[in-house]
């Protein structure tokens, strides 16, 4: 465990085989429907190289909604308890402290094959300063968490593997962060992942 950041911290191997398993089945499930993964349409026109896949609300640049207007207008599946049991054991681990009182309602989950990235960005679509948990699954990636004032430095370089748990929250809520690169064929297939990195962010969107 190592905390980046006030309020970041990084759980080498937090995720045990079968969970990671278990995840990449329910994923695979979410990436047929109701509303298919996609590689999301940004508003200036591009579309971002990761495909994505949401539950409980669904995200699109820049905003929550119940239907998916951007894909198949069709609702997103319900966001699973047991989802949110494990963002409450993933904060009561990375804290320190009791996770009871946290209730992620919406999950994105990020698919990258070995070309995708992710620019730097701040989460900051959501109506609540709640932690983000986000969990990682196949390729290692090399994650670039920042300030909360600028994309660029100051900046810290964390590799994220399979099974590893990153919280953010507090004062790092808002930092900017992004995915420079992922590594391919460093990940484990017994995961159920051949190829390619998963990644499942829960929120707390503050919306009802
Ligand atoms: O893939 C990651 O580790 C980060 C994903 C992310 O920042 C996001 O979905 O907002
Ligand atoms: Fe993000």
């Amino acid at each position: 465990m190592r905390e980046i950041a006030p309020g970041a911290v990084h759980v080498p191997g937090w995720l045990t085989l079968e969970e990671q398993q278990h995840l990449v089945r329910a994923c695979r499930e979410w990436a047929r429907g109701p509303v298919p993964i996609r590689h999301t349409a940004l508003p200036g026109g591009g579309v971002m190289s990761v495909q994505t896949v949401c539950v409980g609300w669904h995200w699109q640049p820049y905003r929550y909604t119940r239907l998916a207007h951007d894909v198949n207008g069709r609702k997103v599946a319900d966001f699973p308890d047991w989802l949110g049991e494990l963002g409450r054991r993933a904060l009561a681990d990375a804290y320190g402290r009791p996770g009871d009182d946290y209730a992620p309602d919406t999950a994105l989950i990020n698919f990258y094959d070995a070309q995708a990235k992710m620019g730097m960005h701040q989460d900051k679509d959501e109506k609540s300063d709640a932690p983000v948990v986000s969990l990682s699954i196949g390729d290692t990636c090399l994650f670039r968490f920042g300030n909360t004032e600028t994309r660029g430095k100051p900046y810290t370089d964390v590799e994220l593997a399979s099974g590893d748990l990153f919280v953010f929250g507090g004062p790092s809520r808002l930092a900017y962060h992004g995915v420079p690169k992922v590594h391919p064929g460093t990940g484990d297939p017994a995961t159920g992942l051949a190829s390619g990195r998963l990644n499942i962010t829960m929120r707390v969107t503050g919306l009802r």
